[in-house]
């Protein structure tokens, strides 16, 4: 019988933001059993604590105890930033084994570099998932590997859908996906910010400017998931001639908003290459990024 997800052993390098979004999610759906799941850091041990105490998993950054994790592993996540890619992979090199399958979160690092680096031949999945995947809600970038098997493509699927709605895309399509959906999430909440901030400002307290902006947003993604109207004919309705709308539109316009975005989008997509070739640079001259 092939390898249930349920029943995966998934070994996580790297233990901060990202790593800890898709756990919580795994966890919370149950498609994954806490004691299957081991995460691993550099040194920061509170973190471990936190891990442990919170999800109930196995957490660790001892030496030979990460090289046991690994060893047991089917699923080696990599979560680690990408200055750190090139001191870590130095580690793992030795320790992946060819039948595992190897998961790659870090942004802008091509298949073919990550093959590279690590000296493998192993399966390699590499994704751009977002925060949001923490409350089951993500929306993740994904390509493969030519030779990552299709029990194995299964199991990635299944992991980034238990923790919000996959993507499958051309590999040279995931900078854009880092612009739009692996970046998206900060746009939402800088436009949150300044909402809030402007409601304030006009008079109201803190907690109303909050609750009116939050409830805002829900509801203006929920009526695009709902009533599939697109957002410029949802848009059109809210926007009476002349009126108060008109007004805010014209005054985004004025600054440029719909470009502003556009350019944001556009910036995420191409650091996030740089930052794919710096790592390549970097272990190729033996420097950090
Ligand atoms: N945050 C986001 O929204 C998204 C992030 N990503 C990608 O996810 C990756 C991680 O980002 P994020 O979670 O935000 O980063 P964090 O800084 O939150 O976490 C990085 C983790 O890597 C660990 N680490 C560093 N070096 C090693 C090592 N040699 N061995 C094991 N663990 C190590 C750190 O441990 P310690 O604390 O002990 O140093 C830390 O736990 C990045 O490559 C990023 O591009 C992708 C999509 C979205
Ligand atoms: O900021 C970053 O580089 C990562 C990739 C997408 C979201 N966070």
């Amino acid at each position: 019988m092939s390898l249930q997800l349920s029943q995966a052993k998934i070994a996580f390098v790297g233990a901060g933001s990202m790593a800890e979004a898709i756990v919580r999610g795994l966890i919370q759906t149950e498609v994954a059993q806490p004691g299957n799941i081991y995460m691993m850091n550099r040194s920061n041990q509170d973190r471990l604590a936190y891990l442990r105490s919170e999800y109930g998993l196995n957490a660790s950054s001892d030496p030979q105890t990460k090289e046991n994790y690994l060893a047991g592993a089917d699923i080696v996540v990599l979560c680690m930033k990408p200055k750190d890619v090139e001191s870590s992979f130095a580690e793992l090199r030795s320790q992946l084994r060819e039948n595992q399958l190897l998961v790659s979160v870090i942004a802008g690092l091509s298949i073919a570099k990550t093959e590279a680096l690590l000296d493998t031949h192993m399966g390699i999945v590499r994704t751009m998932p977002n925060t949001s995947s923490t409350i089951g809600l993500g929306a993740t970038g994904m390509s493969f590997s030519s030779n990552v098997n299709e029990t194995y493509r299964g199991l990635a699927i299944q992991m980034f859908e238990a923790v919000g709605i996959v993507s499958v895309v051309d590999e040279d399509k995931l900078e854009i996906v880092t612009g739009v959906s692996g970046s998206g999430p900060a746009y939402v909440y800088y436009f949150m910010e300044a909402m809030t901030q402007a409601g304030i400002d006009g008079g109201l307290s803190l907690e109303d400017a909050k609750q009116l902006t939050l409830q805002t947003v829900l509801g203006a993604a929920h009526m695009v998931q709902h009533t599939n109207e697109e957002p410029a004919e949802l848009r059109r309705k809210v926007t009476s001639p002349n009126g108060a709308t008109a007004a805010a539109i014209e005054a985004l316009d004025r600054f440029q908003f719909r470009e502003g975005i556009i350019q944001a989008v556009n910036r995420s997509a191409e650091r996030s290459k740089e930052m794919g070739e710096q790592i390549a640079a970097a272990s190729t001259a033996g420097k950090s990024v």
